[in-house]
């Protein structure tokens, strides 16, 4: 078991076998074409002179010691291919703000802009706005030159996602965000997956997705499952931060996977939606968890 083996490769005649396919055939043509722009001999120029990271596990503990809350990831997401438009006017800068004065800890911000209506300048957008939570760049990663470029936009953290990567990949990319100072959030949905990542050597951040990615599928207790018995132990042990994702609307949800073992969650429609995002996180935590 070492990796996502089952991926086809695209060729002609081929169509994707379901959404998550092709989400990464078509990354693959667009991560071509903007290395040709940007190859990595310039991106590495660019971060000669880049500001240091900010601490976006830290963030997250601390804002689990002070609240007693999991530590919340806020994403700025305008859409997806499974809800479609989530909120007609987004202004991203201002979600963030939101977000961060609501409580977030951190704040994720979907990129990719063919199924998620995100984007790279809604990244740096919200880093140069003086936002101060550290972000997460919501990403289909398939090759390591768009870990340097997230880091070139301004992200502190970035998603692997273990349904899309082999091992290896995970393993030398690992090494490469601590290279460059961001932190890995590596994502698992089944048991396979979480014990594929729970064999790679510094891992500290896992997200359990509640979202099967290939059929839409959204079930909060596959968090429980993949935290039970000799798994939750071994996370336990590894000192390892779980984050629950996905499908998370309600104070009950929270207090679920939080009973689960999670130290965070990462939430987008529930809070997205609401017409002050911020007042959104006191609705779904039940109580105000602002400063
Ligand atoms: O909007 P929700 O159900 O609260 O989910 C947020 C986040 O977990 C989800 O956007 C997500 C989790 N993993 C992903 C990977 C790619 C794209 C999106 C995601």
């Amino acid at each position: 078991m070492w990796g996502p083996f089952e991926f086809r490769v695209q060729n002609e005649g081929n169509t994707p076998r379901n959404i998550l396919e092709e989400i990464v055939w078509n990354k693959d043509v667009e991560v071509a074409k903007m290395r040709e722009r940007k190859p990595l001999s310039s991106l590495k120029k660019s971060l000669e002179n880049a500001p240091p990271t900010r601490d976006f596990l830290g963030a997250l503990r601390e804002a689990n010691r002070r609240t007693g809350f999991p530590g919340l990831i806020a994403e700025v997401k305008k859409a997806s291919p499974s809800r479609g438009i989530l909120r007609e006017d987004f202004d991203p800068v201002e979600i963030a703000k939101a977000y961060e004065k609501g409580g977030a800890a951190c704040l994720s911000v979907l990129t990719d802009e063919k199924y998620f209506k995100g984007s790279f300048e809604n990244l740096e957008a919200i880093r140069n706005a003086g936002v101060k939570c550290p972000l997460l760049c919501k990403e289909f990663v398939v090759e390591a030159w768009q870990i340097f470029y997230a880091r070139v936009k301004g992200a502190d953290a970035i998603l692997l996602i273990a349904a899309v990567l082999p091992d290896l990949d995970i393993k030398y990319m690992t090494k490469i965000c601590k290279m460059l100072g961001l932190t890995a959030l590596v994502e698992v949905h089944d048991e396979r997956e979480m014990d594929r990542v729970l064999a790679i050597e510094g891992v500290e951040l896992i997200g359990i997705n509640n979202r099967n990615l290939e059929t839409f599928e959204v079930d909060i207790s596959n968090t429980k499952r993949l935290l039970e018995g000799e798994r939750g132990q071994l996370i336990r042990q590894k000192d390892i931060i779980v984050v629950g994702e996905s499908g998370l609307f309600t104070p009950d949800d929270i207090a679920y996977v939080q009973e689960a073992g999670v130290k965070a969650v990462l939430v987008g429609e529930s809070i997205v939606k609401q017409s002050d995002p911020g007042k959104g996180i006191s609705g779904l935590f039940g109580k105000d968890i602002s400063l």
